[in-house]
């Protein structure tokens, strides 16, 4: 946890309060009880009024002053940990942000979602409590045990036995305790990707009649962390009472041999209710040891997973060197590329050698899990190869900075995401300073003009979360709209044309011929008609390259091509 508190840098002034104040505050607890055996010996037993109301008044002024300093310690606290929170919080997010996608693979969006919410609020509650007790406790401890000395030496032979049996206690509560707090971040995560997954695939869950299938997967993972939630609970519910029997029976230990001391007259009356209260002291910062021993552990777990965001290196980083191609033409070369998804037993993309060049379409088609996303997602870097190497210009891509790379690529993914916000913010999340006109050219050429037109509000209309309130083939002009406002060399369309109509297809790939004469085009594609047409066609099998030419060089030279043509097109439109 330690590793994390480097955040709380910014905040050494409000520290450095706290810590005061807690002192001020400690100091203020343990001078009270002094003041009161004064009161009871001094001005009760004596009759003496006048040093009654004068010690009187004293005592409600520290009590005051006491009070004070609690809530400076209370307000500083909670701006230190809240601000602390929000600094590891957006840490964490953009550190998350530049994994490649073999990071989100392994650790899993559900289980990141939860360290940068529920294990960072675990740490920040920590947090409070270190702050308001880490000097609290020691000092009424110690202070606590001096003045008891001070009132009666032989009276405080009581905390011998009644301190290390505290202390047994807490130590076989945390040592149970330490295994359930570490399983039930990991329920956590458990519950949240079933949450996650019953929520996002809800259409699916309707369709096929499974919602009480997931409403069964959901309650199997909510009393799975019910039961470890209890037990961590059952723990705690049995530590207090533990606690107060150890000290109501300090309290009867103290009473009985005081009022012993009383009668044979070494001991005031006043001497044995100071010495209660600082029992009582010496007994509670005890008990706020206890909490912070097994809050500690607790958060400790969570700081372990959030360090482990934060230090896992992105696979995929700048070099420290970037440079950039001399021309900016978008030539996209393939030299011998293999790659293997990790863990994978077959490698995903075999030898791949082929070339890219602006002005032309080069199509990629194959059968399902042939390694056509898999092709172009190597372009952006999303991953890296693990032989030969892609050009894009003349530069190896692990040459370039990522977001210059990335800038020279419109990519169109596989599945169409929308984020909330307007149909015009969609489109202008591929270049943030594109004018109405470019928006509205850019929608155009997708073929989204007549649909957004109609639509209430037009450019404004509000797409829900995820782009629920529009239809799939609308979600994917959209998401080219976004490409294409960006113009950018090299644009790679990822089966993007899948959800549109033969019609609309069409259209839209003469109003992209138009539009990219300058680009290179890459279409991955699983309908013949699509790639008809290209310059260049890609024919991929297995990871493997079976063919390349255009369609009718394939046509005479590739089995693999034919047998999908003859399954899509009739007699005549092969003829
Ligand atoms: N993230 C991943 N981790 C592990 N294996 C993966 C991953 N993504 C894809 N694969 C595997 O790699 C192979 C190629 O997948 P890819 O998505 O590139 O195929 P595709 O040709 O685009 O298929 P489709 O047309 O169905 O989209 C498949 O065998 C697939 O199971």
């Amino acid at each position: 946890m330690s590793k994390l508190f480097r955040y709380l840098k910014p905040y050494r002034v409000s520290i450095v309060l706290v810590l005061v104040f807690v002192l001020l505050q400690a100091l203020a607890e343990l001078y009270l009880p002094t003041l009161m055996a004064d009161i009871v010996d001094k001005g009760v037993v004596q009759g003496d009024i006048p040093y009654i109301m004068q010690v009187g008044v004293l005592m409600l002024l520290v009590t005051v002053g006491g009070m004070i300093c609690s809530i400076v310690v209370s307000y500083c606290s909670a701006k230190v940990s809240l601000g602390f929170s929000k600094t590891l919080r957006s840490k964490v997010f953009s550190h998350v942000e530049n994994f490649s996608l073999q990071e989100f693979d392994k650790i899993g969006t559900a289980s990141l979602i939860t360290r940068t919410t529920n294990d960072i609020t675990q740490v920040q509650q920590v947090l409070v409590m270190m702050l308001r007790m880490m000097i609290m406790a020691p000092m009424m401890c110690i202070g606590g045990l001096i003045m008891a000395v001070l009132q009666d030496a032989k009276l405080s032979m009581v905390f011998i036995v009644a301190i290390p049996v505290l202390a047994v206690v807490i130590f076989l509560i945390v040592r149970k305790g330490m295994p359930l707090f570490r399983a039930m971040q990991v329920k956590l995560d458990q519950l949240n990707r079933v949450l996650r997954e019953g929520l996002t695939g809800i259409r699916v869950v309707r369709a096929f009649n499974r919602t009480e299938h997931e409403k069964r997967r959901f309650d199997q993972a909510n009393l799975d962390l019910t039961d470890t939630a209890m037990k961590v609970n059952q723990l705690m519910a049995a530590m207090m009472p533990i606690m107060m029997l150890l000290f109501n029976f300090s309290t009867i230990a103290i009473v009985w041999f005081g009022s012993i001391r009383i009668d044979n007259g070494e001991m005031q009356i006043g001497a044995l209710m100071a010495f209660i209260q600082y029992a009582t002291l010496i007994l509670m910062s005890l008990m706020m040891a206890s909490m912070m021993f097994i809050m500690v552990p607790r958060a400790s777990v969570s700081a372990t997973r959030i360090n482990e965001v934060l230090e896992t290196i992105p696979d995929i980083e700048d070099g420290n060197e970037v440079k950039q191609p001399a021309q900016k033409k978008g030539v996209v070369v393939f030299e011998d590329v293999s790659f293997h998804y990790p863990g994978a037993e077959k490698p995903a993309l075999s030898n791949i050698s082929f070339q890219a060049r602006p002005g032309e379409v080069t199509a990629i088609i194959g059968g399902t899990g042939s390694g056509k996303s898999t092709l172009v997602n190597l372009i952006p870097r999303f991953y890296d190869v693990d032989q030969g190497s892609i050009q894009i210009d003349g530069m190896d891509v692990r040459e370039m900075s990522q977001k210059e790379l990335r800038a020279k690529i419109g990519f169109v993914p596989q599945k169409a995401v929308l984020f909330s916000g307007t149909i015009a913010e969609n489109i202008r999340y591929g270049k943030e300073d594109a004018t109405d006109k470019e928006v509205k050219h850019a929608a155009e050429v997708a073929q989204a003009e007549d649909f957004i037109t109609e639509m209430k509000d037009g450019y404004d209309a509000v797409i829900a979360q995820g782009g629920n309130n529009v239809s799939g083939g609308q979600k994917q002009r959209l998401s080219i709209a976004r490409a294409l406002v960006r113009k950018p060399a090299i644009y790679i369309f990822d089966d993007s044309f899948s959800a549109l109509d033969f019609k609309t297809d069409a259209r839209l790939r003469a109003a992209l011929k138009e539009e990219t004469t300058a680009s290179t085009l890459l279409i991955v594609a699983q309908r013949v008609s699509t790639v008809i047409d290209a310059d260049q066609i890609i024919v991929l099998d297995e990871g493997k390259i079976a063919g390349i030419g255009n369609h009718q060089d394939l046509m005479e030279t590739c089995t693999v091509y034919r047998e999908i043509v003859s399954s899509q097109l009739s007699e005549e439109e092969i003829a």
